[in-house]
């Protein structure tokens, strides 16, 4: 009996000494070894046991990350509970990622609600790399995203537009203050022009068009939400308990009748198909054809179409409604657009893709709104396919990385006077005249850039231009209650897109210009 209990007692002491000499050993060892052993990894804000950092993040984390980049530099390694995250905030460390390594990074993170939400990851936003996300990118490049294809919307971007302008005039005659909630007109603006162009009509006016859109805005705000399941494993319990799984079922079976409604629709009477109909009708007939050599099933094409609702709708909004309040806040700004503006289209009705070409300065307000308030400010987040090097920094397998785009326009080493509102700088001859959005210049990238880079550019900045050309044309802005531009509150609203967090509100006055009937 004694001897068990000597044993007993012995053995674990015996255990934790060897132990100990153990870890000492290793630790000299260690020490002994080529540094190349061991991991150089990024600079790290001080972390909490088990949450990590996110007690450091606030509902606008582009803004603390940025506030935590000034501290530990542009490539910053933070832990979302135990998983890691990589967060980039110069234009050369986003150029490692999206350029150097793009094929390292060519992955993104998958979050539960959005794998549930886009058929399991069957669209293109979140569809793994390989041939079925090539084939899903290049039918919506092909059949609704090429510069070919964004030519041929342009009747539909001028009747939209044309119904947006007569609304404001109606407004502003009818309103008591002429006041009209921009942020509101132009969320209904582009989705409006989204579902003509892709599904061949609009939703907001038909029967059953408010369900459709309040389930359709209930998607993109879901978007937004990342499960507490998703960084801590042992706590997703809490999304069954909290009602979040059971919403996003709701809304992806509701969604689901949606478009399959939407499908059978389409069905029934498609408008023709590759000669002239619209993207969806294109879908469904490469769907359809076996010899095509695309294997997208029903589930894809509903994913897709998700894509470009999600894509396509919010982001544009977004950046119209800063564009117009940066406008308001700086009149000077203003004025010498609507000089090029009108200039431009001197006493016409109607503005051409030809003269949008000419208009130089509106071009420079569009890419200097897209450098202080890119809509998707972290871009979408990647993950590291394999163990990478980023800026000699050691970065493992499975980290996600997200590339602060938001306060890489606000760097600078990139940009003199950064929170300056100047469009001038990207004038000819001036410092910044070459730099550009699409993805080859890593101090601007509000689309992101490389393979998984954004390819609704072009249909994007069609939308932006002709309207912003039109509402600067065709009416005199101002603030409403004689609020001054310095005035205007410019805070931002957390979500998936970052919207002001005070709606738009403006006052317009018709301009005695010849469009007026
Ligand atoms: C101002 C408007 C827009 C902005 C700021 C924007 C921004 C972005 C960003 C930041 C990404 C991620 C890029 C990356 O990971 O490098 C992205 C991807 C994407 N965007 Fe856009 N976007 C806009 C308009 C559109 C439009 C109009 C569509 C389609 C109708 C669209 C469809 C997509 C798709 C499908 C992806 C996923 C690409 C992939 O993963 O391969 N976007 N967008």
């Amino acid at each position: 009996m004694e001897e068990i209990q000597l044993h007993s007692f012995t053995f674990p002491l015996l255990i934790i000494i060897s132990l100990f000499f153990f870890l000492s050993i290793t630790k000299w060892f260690n020490k002994l070894l080529p540094s190349t052993n061991k991991k150089n990894l990024p600079p790290s804000p001080r972390k909490l046991p088990i949450i990590g950092n996110l007690h450091q993040l606030g509902p606008l984390p582009h803004q603390d990350f940025h506030f935590l980049a000034r501290k530990h530099g542009p490539v910053m390694l933070l832990h979302f509970g135990s998983g890691p995250v990589v967060v980039v905030s110069s234009a050369e460390t986003a150029r490692e990622i999206m350029k150097t390594h793009d094929l390292t990074f060519v992955n993104r993170p998958h979050y539960s609600v959005q794998k549930k939400l886009f058929y399991d990851g069957k669209d293109v936003s979140f569809a793994p790399y390989g041939e079925f996300w090539r084939q899903l990118k290049s039918i919506l490049v092909v059949h609704l995203l090429s510069n070919k294809m964004v030519q041929s919307f342009r009747s539909v971007r001028k009747d939209e537009t044309a119904l947006f302008v007569e609304k404001i005039r109606e407004y502003s005659s009818s309103l008591e203050k002429n006041v009209v909630n921009l942020s509101e007109m132009f969320s209904e603006l582009t989705n409006d022009g989204i579902c003509r162009s892709a599904f061949g009509r609009k939703y907001g006016d038909s029967e059953n068009g408010g369900k459709s859109m309040s389930l359709l805005a209930e998607f993109l705000e879901l978007l937004g939400i990342i499960s507490i399941g998703d960084i801590f494993p042992w706590l997703g319990w809490i999304s069954r308990v909290n009602g979040l799984d059971k919403r996003v079922r709701r809304v992806a079976k509701e969604l689901d009748d949606f478009l399959e409604g939407l499908i059978r629709e389409r069905m029934e009477k498609p408008e023709g198909g590759k000669n002239g109909g619209n993207f969806i009708d294109i879908v469904l007939e490469i769907f359809n054809d076996k010899a095509s050599g695309f294997s997208v099933d029903r589930d894809s094409i509903k994913a897709l179409i998700l894509d470009v609702y999600a894509g396509g709708t919010d982001t544009t909004a977004t950046v119209l409604e800063w564009a117009m309040a940066e406008l308001l806040r700086h009149p000077r700004v203003m004025e010498n657009l609507q000089k090029e503006v009108r200039e431009i289209v001197k006493g016409k009705n109607d503005i051409t893709d030809e003269d949008l070409e000419k208009m130089h300065y509106m071009k420079a307000v569009i890419k200097e709104t897209l450098r202080l308030h890119p809509p998707s400010p972290l871009l979408v987040p990647r993950v590291a396919d394999k163990d990478v090097k980023i800026k000699g920094y050691d970065v493992s397998k499975g980290t996600i990385v997200m590339v602060n785009a938001w306060a890489i326009g606000r760097d600078p080493q990139s940009w003199d006077e950064p929170e300056k509102f100047e469009p001038e700088r990207f004038l000819k001859n001036s410092k910044n005249e070459n730099v550009d959005f699409k993805g080859l210049d890593f101090e601007l990238i509000p689309f992101g850039a490389g393979r998984r880079g954004c390819p609704g550019i072009s249909f994007a900045v069609a939308t932006i231009e002709f309207v912003l050309a039109n509402i600067v044309h065709k009416f005199n802005w101002e603030l409403p209650d004689g609020l001054h531009g310095k005035d205007l509150d410019v805070s931002e609203k957390a979500g998936v897109t970052i919207h002001k967090a005070n709606p738009l509100l403006a006052v317009a006055n018709r301009t005695k210009c010849l469009w007026y009937r």
